[in-house]
């Protein structure tokens, strides 16, 4: 014979609570009809195992749709109003079932269930306007990268038109005054770079801070110590050179980040990214070596950056000591960059391959 199990209620605005006192429930049936809610189902309930029924008929009408979790010690249903609003009972007949009582867990008074309505409101407002914020600062930084790398490209735009127009015009010549027509750009340029070993350490862009670092710090290394400080190379054609190798990977790679400032991506200009440095960066770094070991001699005869050592030794520790060291660096700085690029070469054309399947 079937038994009827506790239930206990509650109820919001909008929905009413059972909690139905059985565990090890099998077998559930649960449902509205007419505004009447069934229910059946086999476990163990004040009566030990059995088979439990209860209806139920509701005050006002309810929705026919309604959801029910059933746990090892308990089944929960959920059961809509039609219409928003408190009930002063549960059902239609004034004499409340015997089996029926109070969810104490759950029970809220209507004030208090306003309360909630509020505070859930207040806690939504309060998230959409924290999401407003953050959507602020994203469009934010979209911008300043934008105008960051607009300013970039126009920098290395001119600077590698320039360089390809005078070597048409003036021929091999041009290799000797490159210095003089570029620098000024070029310290723009490279002083701007710094941005980007602060992008990267703040987290304004998903890049690792060393490869940035070696890159900017290794660039500005030569830009301003081994060409700006020594007249003696500015004339020098290997200028020529590491200017162009720079530049000529620059005007790919600062276009590439601004469409991805606008999550637009052309074929050709992420593959030119993700490839035309493979020639260009072991070649800009030997035109670098070549720069530094030109260099030494014209350091160790002006003794610039010399470290003077004690009147006793009578000498000075020559500055083309710390470029031999730095000529080691520089392939250590090489081994880095190169398979830093080329992880992160395999990383965009593999989720590529994997979105385009
Ligand atoms: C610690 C002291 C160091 C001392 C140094 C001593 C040793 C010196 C050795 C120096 C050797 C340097 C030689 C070098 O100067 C020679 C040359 O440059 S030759 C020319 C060829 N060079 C190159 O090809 C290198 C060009 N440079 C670079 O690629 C970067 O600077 C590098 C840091 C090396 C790598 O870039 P990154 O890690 O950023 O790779 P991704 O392009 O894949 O970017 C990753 C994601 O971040 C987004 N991102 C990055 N920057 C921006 C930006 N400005 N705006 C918007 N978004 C950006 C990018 O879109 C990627 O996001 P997603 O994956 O979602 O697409």
């Amino acid at each position: 014979m079937a038994l009827t199990p506790l239930v206990y209620w509650a109820q919001r605005h909008e929905d009413i609570y059972l909690r139905v006192e059985l565990t090890d429930v099998q077998n559930i049936d649960v449902h509205v009809d007419e505004n009447v809610l069934h229910f059946s189902a086999q476990g163990h309930g004040a009566k030990g195992q059995n088979e439990y029924k209860f209806s139920l008929e509701f005050l006002l009408p309810v929705k026919p749709q309604l959801s029910y979790k059933s746990t090892q010690r308990q089944v929960n249903i959920t059961v809509h109003k039609v219409q928003r609003g408190w009930w002063e009972r549960l059902t239609l007949r004034e004499r409340k079932p015997v089996f029926l009582a109070p969810d104490f867990d759950r029970w809220l008074d209507e004030s208090d269930a306003e309360m909630e309505i509020r505070e859930k409101e207040e806690k939504k407002n309060r998230l959409k306007a924290s999401r407003q914020k953050e959507a602020g600062f994203v469009s934010l930084k979209t911008v300043f990268l934008i105008v960051y790398n607009l300013v970039q490209f126009l920098g290395f735009s001119w600077i590698f038109i320039n360089m390809t127009v005078r070597l048409f015009i003036i021929g091999i010549d041009s290799l000797y005054d490159t210095f003089h027509t570029i620098s000024d750009v070029m310290f723009f340029c490279q002083i701007l770079a710094l941005v980007e070993v602060l992008n990267a350490a703040f987290g304004v862009v998903k890049t690792g801070v060393i490869p940035t670092l070696i890159q900017v710090v290794g660039r500005n290394f030569i830009l301003f110590i081994i060409f700006g400080s020594l007249e003696e190379m500015h004339h020098k054609p290997v200028v020529f050179f590491v200017f162009y190798l720079w530049s000529a990977i620059e005007i790919f790679r600062y276009p590439f980040y601004m469409l991805g400032c606008f999550n637009t991506e052309w074929k050709t200009l992420t593959w030119l990214r993700y490839t035309v440095w493979m020639p260009l960066y072991p070649l800009g770094v030997l035109a670098e070596a070549l720069a530094v070991i030109q260099s030494i001699p014209i350091f160790d005869e002006s003794k610039l950056f010399s470290i003077p050592l004690t009147k006793a030794i009578g000498t000075s520790v020559s500055f083309s000591y710390f470029l031999y060291i730095y000529l080691v660096l520089m392939f250590l700085g090489l081994f880095i960059n190169f398979s830093h690029l080329y992880q992160q070469r395999k990383r965009r054309f593999r989720t590529k391959k994997r979105k385009a399947n």
